[in-house]
């Protein structure tokens, strides 16, 4: 088949994906599928249940086949190798750990199947726990370490075999919340030293954001954007990964508000974050050069979330979500204010959930 848009079969050395389907049974898990990760990168999966997450993952592994397209790692095609032959590394939510071999043996695993000699897989096991901070554990099993250990032994057996690429499905899931944190940031560093092509699946936009060089959104088989973290929250590039990626309670409004909104835009979209709230006779002249969204709007109810408060609040068009910080003395409930953006916060998408692009918002960027 033809080359990607974008350039040549994997120009890097990394891994390409180019057209990907993927059925089970009468699902289409994956549909066109075109997705090109650098070498050295670490770009994250993300999208909701189903979305085809951790079919993207195994396709790549070579544990699903793909219907259609191909799949090239490190400048082979290895679409139709079997995952043994395709040098990857997969770490699993579950670890697949096994319960009777220490942790030593469980990292050497995979290195002594691709017969490399004992004592030098034993080492090789015993550097990649260093690396991925378990060198103490060397001597336990798996029901005798906890799940964030469990998680860094899993990553050692995967850097052991030094993959062209890693895989990890969600390896953070089965840890609570306050580890989950920290070890996210632990992630992120053995990647640094590291420097291996990563794809790392999570439906968390929190990890996703915190995470990942670019993060590829999934949603029913499809990938709606690829873009770093920043981009795509700043220009989603679709309804869906506007709601998907960021704070919750986004308002959504006519287009026509707007005297001079892009020409095939069914929707408004504006973040709470990107919301000003100010007396109703100040609305006009605060509104400076970007929008005002709701000349009065009545706030009717506050919710807590930390150093922010979110400020729910009725307006002619329905309902306004704006961000404050936690203790500010505005967007007090009963009272009335006047509802404000700058022009490069407004998002417009058409009826299909497209972008539109907005000339005179996003002219520059
Ligand atoms: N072995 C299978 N047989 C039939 N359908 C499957 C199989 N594996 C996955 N599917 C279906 O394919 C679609 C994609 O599943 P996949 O596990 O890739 O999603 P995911 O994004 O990883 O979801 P989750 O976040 O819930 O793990 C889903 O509709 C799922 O029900």
């Amino acid at each position: 088949m033809t080359a990607a848009p974008g350039g040549p079969v994997d120009p890097g050395g990394g891994l390409r994906l180019s057209g990907v389907e993927v059925r089970h049974g009468r699902v289409a898990a994956l549909r066109g599928v075109d997705l090109a990760v650098r070498r050295g990168e670490l770009l994250v999966v993300l999208g909701p249940s189903a979305a085809g997450k951790s079919t993207l993952l195994r396709v790549v592994a070579g544990l699903d086949r793909a219907a259609a397209g191909t799949v090239h790692l490190a400048g082979r095609d290895v679409t139709a190798l079997p995952p043994g032959a395709r040098d990857v590394a997969m770490v699993f939510q579950s670890y697949a750990l096994f319960p009777h071999l220490d942790v030593a043996r469980n990292i050497a695993f995979g290195l002594s199947v691709r017969g490399a000699g004992r004592r030098a897989a034993r080492e090789a096991a015993a550097a990649a726990a260093a690396v991925a901070g378990c060198a103490h554990l060397l001597d336990r099993r798996p029901g005798q370490l906890s799940g964030g250990e469990r998680q860094r032994v899993a990553l050692a057996r995967a850097l052991a075999r030094e993959p062209a690429v890693f895989l990890l499905d969600e390896p953070l899931s089965q840890l609570d919340v306050e580890l989950r944190t920290s070890t996210r940031a632990e992630l992120r560093a053995l990647h640094d030293r590291v420097g291996a092509t990563t794809l790392h699946v999570t439906h968390d936009q929190a990890e996703a954001m915190a995470l990942g060089d670019r993060i590829a959104v999934l949603r029913a088989g499809r990938l709606e954007q690829v873009a770093p973290p920043a981009q795509l929250w700043r220009r989603p590039a679709t309804r869906f990964v506007a709601g998907f990626v960021g704070a919750p309670w986004l308002t959504v409004l006519p287009p026509g508000l707007v005297a001079d909104a892009p020409a095939g835009a069914a929707e408004l979209v504006v973040r709470p974050e990107d919301l000003r709230l100010s007396l109703p006779r100040d609305g006009a002249d605060n509104a400076g050069g970007g929008a005002l969204l709701a000349p009065r709007a009545t706030a009717v109810r506050r919710e807590l979330a930390g150093a922010d408060t979110f400020v729910h609040l009725a307006a002619a068009t329905g309902p306004v979500t704006v961000r404050v910080p936690t203790g500010a003395r505005t967007g007090e409930v009963g009272a009335e204010y006047a509802v404000t953006a700058a022009r490069d916060a407004l998002h417009f998408f058409a009826a299909d959930g497209a972008r539109v692009a907005d000339p005179a918002g996003e002219g520059t960027s």
